[in-house]
């Protein structure tokens, strides 16, 4: 008995220390990191609300599909706009015929498809899977210049029919066209309401593979990979949770088969891409489900692409995932999680790093201007 409460206590006075861990996130890109904001009044949703909202997917690839076909089968919006280049129209249209005709086992009444942006006007949420993929081998950061370009074409359409949109990055390098993004959108666009899918994915694969070598629900593994979503990311051990228990012991250390596990996360798109060309279903769901966040208002927790400069040590002007609480507005919140010295140095080098690759982006975007 005198166990139990033990443990009652400890897990109460670790939640009072977390909910003090959390950093408003500000709703100006100017506005300074320490600043607050009173709390976005929670929308009402009664049953039913979600035929009101309306999702717009940029880039119909094997992504955006795996995303339309994950939001569909979740009844998430009432509708849905489909956008590619002109080049693709055809395929794009048979794409839109082939969804509108499962409409008997869908909730979405309406499924919009065009090259033009007018089918996206009033989005609630826009999300940007456009952009070139990874071959095989290939690292997600060697996309940078390629995506760059698209994302700038893509983005002044996407605020002029939307002006007052959320805005989900899926495109690689994630973390980067995420920064792009919201570089783009000026320092006026609320900071929050663009973020990235990020380490979500990952996040999930981690879960995966520790379930899997544990026996395991995944949904009983809690735990964050944050940073790049890509080769540097930085898997949060110290906070790994197996149901309520923590993984690790205090200053317990990370042993090789974790260190095995960390390494088959940072290889699981590799692997898939060498498999069958690109990844597509896993993400779709982790889009899904964060779409179903933002239509919501959910304030789910999850590890999205964010501006981490001020946090964690770092002063580069760089996006990294860190767990966030998303809503209708995006971003409300970051957890500023608890990261022993290693993690966060492991952090600041990913910042390090990719900051290298988004320096020489952002001297032709500020020549320009
Ligand atoms: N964040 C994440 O976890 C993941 C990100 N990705 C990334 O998503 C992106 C898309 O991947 P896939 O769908 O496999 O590629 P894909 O080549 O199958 O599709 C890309 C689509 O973007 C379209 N597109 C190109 N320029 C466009 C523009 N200016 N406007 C509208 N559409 C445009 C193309 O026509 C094509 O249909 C890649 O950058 C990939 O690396 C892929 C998987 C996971
Ligand atoms: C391609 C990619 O970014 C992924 O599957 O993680």
């Amino acid at each position: 008995m005198n166990v139990l409460l033990k443990c009652v206590v400890r897990y109460v006075v670790s939640f009072e220390l977390d909910f003090k861990g959390w950093r408003e996130r500000n709703t100006v890109n100017t506005v300074p990191y320490t600043s607050s904001i009173p709390q976005l009044p929670r929308d009402t949703h009664p049953l039913g609300n979600f035929n009101s909202k309306k999702i717009t997917v940029v880039g119909m690839g094997q992504v955006g599909l795996g995303c339309i076909a994950s939001i569909l089968n979740q009844d998430i919006c009432g509708t849905l706009a489909m956008i590619d280049i002109a080049p693709a129209a055809k395929k794009l249209e048979g794409e839109a015929k082939d969804f509108q005709q499962g409409g008997g086992f869908h909730q979405t009444a309406t499924i919009l498809a065009s090259s033009s942006y007018d089918v996206s006007e009033k989005s609630d949420l826009v999300i940007i899977t456009a952009g070139v993929p990874q071959k095989p081998g290939e690292s997600r950061l060697s996309l940078v210049e390629r995506n760059a370009k698209i994302m700038g074409a893509i983005m002044p359409e996407v605020l002029r029919y939307s002006p007052k949109a959320t805005i989900m990055i899926v495109s690689n390098p994630c973390d980067i066209m995420t920064a792009l993004a919201c570089k783009l959108a000026g320092p006026d666009f609320p900071q929050g309401k663009i973020f990235g899918t990020g380490t979500i994915l990952d996040s999930s694969r981690l879960q995966c593979l520790i379930a899997q070598s544990m026996d395991l629900d995944p949904r009983n593994v809690h735990g964050y990979i944050i940073g790049e979503h890509g080769d540097s990311s930085v898997p949060v051990w110290s906070s790994v949770r197996i149901g309520a228990l923590p993984l690790l012991a205090p200053g317990q250390p990370v042993d090789d088969t974790l260190k095995a596990i960390h390494k088959a996360v940072i290889d699981s798109a590799y692997d898939v891409i060498n498999l069958k060309g690109y990844t597509n279903w896993a993400i779709g769901m982790s889009v899904a489900y964060l779409a179903k966040a933002v239509l919501n208002d959910n304030r789910t927790i999850s590890p999205v692409s964010t501006c981490v400069r001020g946090l964690y040590g770092i002063e580069e002007d760089v996006f990294l995932a860190v767990p966030c609480s998303i809503g209708s507005q995006g971003v409300q919140r970051v957890a500023i999680l608890p990261l022993t010295p290693e993690e966060e140095a492991t952090l600041q080098k990913s910042a390090k790093g990719l900051w290298e690759v988004q320096k020489p982006i952002w001297e032709q975007l500020d020549s320009q201007n």
